[in-house]
């Protein structure tokens, strides 16, 4: 068991990088920590295998450093470094049993026969495939292939950590979630440090204790699936977690009868004087608004901070509702309980500051205290 360190680790496939988006990987400094149960979630193309590959040794990076228990490994072969790695397609030997397929790994390094019989039924055992060990692995079904290509991960001791990759893409839907419950209880009782990569919020959501968003080739938050949802430090965490994902809209830092206020189209937007300051301090006059569909109130009549707006359309989600309305010439999105009534034509929303997310150049505006601080002292260590 491991955590693992990527210290200001880069990868490009170009042979002479010139610019940020030459890189598959752009700098980045991140740590995995020993035993969590971790999701690298995004979209297609975004770096993830590639980052999994460096890893797990397949893939050597352009710059900077894989730390194992602090210890570099960058020299390592794959099969030194104990780092199991479970692929889209299930990699076994069809013409093996399963017996011989889980005790392969074990073969290979010369542990005694009767050493593998017990760790071979120990493992059988977790993934229910106790009853299939004699049989040819060419006759298993694509999920119980993929138990098999998970227990060769897991027999071995020494295994550090172990990577999934998008492991249940060729899973049926109804053994999806059987196969991800299993894994949650493998990782409760061996502790191992495990990274699971995919493209689906779901799937990240209720494996993983914290989740590493990934958008080109960069990590642009680390949190877990609580702090995705209500706290994106990035405009892509809002839009690409949640369903549907956060409503956006530009808008502008205005000086009105003396005062600072944040408007769009016509419509004032409340944020509390501490937001106004922060962004008067950064020179911000542009901004993003973000909003999840979730927290916006719908009111049916007029009320002290809403906004008038038109209801477009209303879709039933059987347990749920959509609201579709236009704000000051721009679709926004409220997600409402089944059983509220949306009346049609003109309706009021308000944003609770609350839940009212200030972007700037795609990065949360954050005004705790702590973040003041540190922001703070960086300018005070750039003066200096
Ligand atoms: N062998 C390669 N040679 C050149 N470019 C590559 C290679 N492998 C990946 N890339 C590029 O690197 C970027 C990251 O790809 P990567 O496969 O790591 O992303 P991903 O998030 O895993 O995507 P997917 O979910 O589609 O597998 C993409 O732009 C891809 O086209």
């Amino acid at each position: 068991m491991a955590s693992i360190t990527l210290n200001a680790l880069a990868h490009t496939y170009t042979e002479n990088p010139t610019k940020p988006e030459d890189y598959a990987i752009r700098e980045m400094t991140h740590v995995w920590e020993q035993g969590g149960a971790f999701a690298l979630l995004g979209p297609s193309g975004c770096g993830k295998s590639t980052l999994l590959n460096i890893i797990s040794g397949l893939l050597k990076p352009s710059n900077g450093e894989v730390l194992f228990d602090g210890k570099r490994v960058n020299e390592l072969k794959p099969e030194e470094r104990n780092i199991a790695q479970v692929f889209q397609f299930p990699v076994i030997y069809d013409t093996m049993t399963v017996f011989d397929n889980l005790a392969f790994p074990l073969r290979n390094i010369g542990v005694p026969e009767h050493k593998i019989k017990s760790k071979v039924h120990e493992v059988a055992e977790i993934l229910e495939l106790s009853d299939q060990l004699k049989r040819k692995a060419k006759g298993l079904s694509a999920d119980q292939k993929q138990k098999v290509s998970m227990g060769r991960g897991l027999v071995r001791d020494n295994v550090s950590a172990i990577l999934f990759d998008e492991p249940l893409t060729v899973i049926d839907p109804q053994l999806k979630w059987k196969l991800r419950r299993k894994l949650k209880q493998i990782h409760e009782q061996f502790n191992i440090t495990m990274v699971y990569v995919t493209h689906d919020q779901l799937e990240a959501s209720t494996f993983a204790d914290k989740i590493a968003v990934m958008y080109n080739g960069q990590i642009v938050q680390f949190g877990t699936p609580r702090e995705l949802f209500e706290n994106p430090t990035h405009t892509f965490v809002g839009y690409f977690i949640g369903s549907p994902g956060m409503n956006f809209f530009e808008a502008t830092l205005e000086n009105r009868d003396q005062q600072d206020k944040l408007v769009f189209g016509k419509e004032e937007i409340s944020v509390s004087d501490a937001m106004l300051a922060r962004l008067k301090a950064m020179g911000a006059n542009k901004v993003k608004v973000g909003i999840r569909p979730e927290f916006v109130h719908v009111w049916d009549g007029k009320n002290n901070d809403a906004f008038a707006v038109e209801v477009d359309y209303v879709e039933d989600l059987g347990t749920y509702k959509i609201l579709s309305f236009i704000f000051q010439g721009q679709m926004m999105k409220a997600r409402l309980s089944e059983d509220q009534q949306v009346p049609s034509g003109q309706i009021y929303v308000s944003f609770p500051e609350q839940w009212t997310k200030i972007y700037v150049d795609e990065y949360l505006v954050d005004i705790t205290d702590s973040a003041i601080a540190v922001d703070q002292a960086q300018e005070i260590s750039h003066a200096n």
